[in-house]
């Protein structure tokens, strides 16, 4: 379990509390500015609250070693420009640095993650040479490469085509069922309500709803917090926001 008690950060985060399962998906979603990332990378031990804890199976993150942590917790920052031009196979391998663990255990880690992100085509091109969306593929491989216990991905299907979308959240939806704590910021609350098994609402830094997305997307928190009067259609698992 991944649990923050009362997080605050100045300006950004106020008393957010909550427990996050392993073995779900979680959605985290907000307005531009509500605290998303924030939270995230709070999560991820990446950022030191002013006041309230973040533990991981009942231990305060800030009482890991840095490597340790690195093993268990997998951070995906939202995307961003790479500055060094390795090659995609490097880069995936880099994802194997917490690990003390064999050339061939690493090799075969790296492989994996890189057809779970169908870049074998891609493996040896020099990052610098990448698509923006071939980009953030092979910077999640990096993440599954480790195979963390948990995710923590930063809008990881912003810059993906529908087809990649798919293949991702099938992806995370089978780590999930094996065990992991898949935890992703995400702007698409569709995408959040059809494939995520708990949402959290923030809003300028605070949380305003958590719960199962039926509950947490209803259209009351959708009108308050986006100020957008819309309606949910369709069945469940394949809905659609009409607005
Ligand atoms: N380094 C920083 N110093 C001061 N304020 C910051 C810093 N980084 C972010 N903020 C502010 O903290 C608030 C929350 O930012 P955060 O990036 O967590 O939001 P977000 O919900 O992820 O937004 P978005 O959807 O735009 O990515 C924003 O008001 C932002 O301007």
């Amino acid at each position: 379990m991944l649990e923050a008690l009362g997080l605050t950060i100045p300006h950004r985060l106020h008393e957010v509390t909550t427990q996050l399962r392993a073995g779900t998906v979680t959605a985290i979603v907000g307005p531009n500015g509500a605290g998303k990332s924030t939270m995230l990378a709070a999560l991820a031990g990446l950022h030191a609250p002013t006041t309230g804890t973040v533990t991981l199976d009942g231990q305060p993150l800030a009482q890991l070693v840095r490597q340790e942590r690195a093993r268990r917790i997998g951070y995906l920052p939202q995307a961003g420009e790479v500055a060094w031009n390795l090659s995609v196979r490097t880069l995936v391998g880099l994802g194997r640095l917490p690990h003390r663990t064999s050339a061939a255990e690493n090799a075969e880690a790296v492989k994996q993650a890189i057809a779970a992100m169908q870049l074998e085509p891609l493996a040896e091109r020099a990052l610098a040479t990448l698509s923006g969306g071939e980009r953030a593929r092979a910077l999640l491989a990096r993440v599954l490469a480790t195979e963390p216990h948990w995710i923590l991905a930063d809008e990881p299907l912003a810059a993906l085509d529908l087809a990649h979308q798919q293949a991702l959240i099938r992806r995370l939806r089978a780590l999930a069922q094996e065990g992991t704590g898949v935890v992703l910021v995400v702007h698409d609350l569709a995408l959040a309500m059809n494939h995520a098994d708990h949402v959290i609402v923030l809003d300028s830094g605070k949380l305003i709803a958590q719960g199962p997305p039926q509950e947490a997307l209803s259209e009351h928190f959708v009108a308050q917090v986006w100020n957008l009067k819309a309606r949910w259609l369709g069945e469940t698992g394949h809905r659609a926001l009409a607005l």
